[in-house]
């Protein structure tokens, strides 16, 4: 046994283990989504997401401001919208009078450091609760994005930074690019949800929202979780179309998929930890067959290991909270 290699040396001591650590997340790495509910003074606990809450503006601005002093800077909101006020033309998605559009321009104006990322996408407004326009029992592509567009402008107006489009239409992320600059709206960003897949791990989220689709699935839009070459092809044309960020989602049962694009693009690559993914951890270390704390680290770890460059978190404040020096 002489000469031989001894990695152990390398592990001998927390101070040397330090040392030698390849990945580090920060809390700078993460976006913390938000759900947004009508009213005042409302904080709903989300039942199958344990210490995710919905909340009314008021509420809301109070949670950005104590996530700023935790350090999370990043903050993607999404509304729950109440089924009266749903349409199969998801018209409230682009009515500046609805509560939504209102509450992300008083973010803005309270919180103007803040980086405020919104969801493009027909779902939480839509009757149908598709992401796409429904005729005759389909989704339509092109009709889809005359919305989205609407969508998108009035979100636009509201100051926010990022928009967020999660709807797997084609050509989505170039309709909204040229939508965006001819109203000189060129320096809101577009983080494109380019490998989404029709996964099983969205579904607290659609609890979350009331946003469950009214019929069938989301397969003829969202992508096979078989498949990881087409997410080289969503790749190639967001990254032509404009896009600012690709993002992959889910995260944890898609590490590969993370990786393929990160050593196949150079814009920074975006890995959505959904709500499943959050609400297996904390099911989990509820009855004490995990450390929550310890495992929500590893996961996190995984995933900027595996290429990403930012990951959207459940966790975002726990994770800050623990990280605060
Ligand atoms: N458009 C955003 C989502 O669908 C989020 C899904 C999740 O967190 O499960
Ligand atoms: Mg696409």
């Amino acid at each position: 046994m002489l000469n031989i290699r001894r990695p152990r040396r390398n592990r001998k001591s927390e101070a040397v283990r330090a040392m030698v650590e390849e990945t580090k997340v920060t809390t700078d790495d993460l976006i913390f989504p938000l759900f947004l509910i009508d009213g005042k003074n409302k904080k709903v606990e989300v039942a199958s997401m344990p210490g995710i809450f919905r909340l009314s503006s008021d509420l809301m601005l109070k949670e950005v401001e104590e996530c700023l002093r935790l350090g999370i800077r990043a903050f993607d909101i999404f509304p729950a919208v109440e089924d009266q006020f749903k349409d199969v033309h998801a018209t409230k998605s682009y009515d500046s009078n609805f509560f939504y559009l209102k509450t992300l321009k008083e973010i803005k104006q309270r919180f103007p450091e803040a980086c405020i990322i919104t969801d493009v996408a027909m779902d939480p407004y839509s009757s149908d609760g598709h992401d796409g326009l429904v005729k005759d029992g389909k989704i339509v592509n092109d009709e889809t994005l005359e919305i989205l567009g609407k969508m998108a402008l009035a979100q636009a107006e509201t100051g926010i930074d990022i928009l967020g489009p999660s709807d797997m239409m084609d050509g989505r992320v170039g309709y909204l690019r040229q939508v965006l600059d001819q109203n000189g709206f060129t320096e809101v960003s577009i983080m494109s949800y380019t490998a989404k897949y029709a996964s099983g791990f969205y579904n607290p989220f659609r609890d979350a929202l009331d946003s469950a689709p009214k019929f069938g699935d989301k397969k003829t839009y969202q992508m096979n979780p078989a498949n990881r070459t087409e997410a080289l092809i969503e790749a190639e044309l967001d990254t032509a179309e404009g896009a600012d960020f690709l993002m992959v989602k889910p995260a944890l049962a898609y590490l590969d998929i993370i990786r393929l694009l990160k050593d196949n693009s150079n814009l920074p690559i975006a890995a959505y930890n959904v709500s499943g993914e959050y609400s297996m951890i904390k099911a989990a270390a509820q009855k004490g067959w995990l450390d929550g704390e310890r495992v929500m680290k590893e996961s996190l770890l995984s995933i900027k290991r595996a290429g990403a460059d930012v990951i959207l978190t459940y966790f975002a404040k726990e994770f800050a909270a623990l990280n605060k020096t």
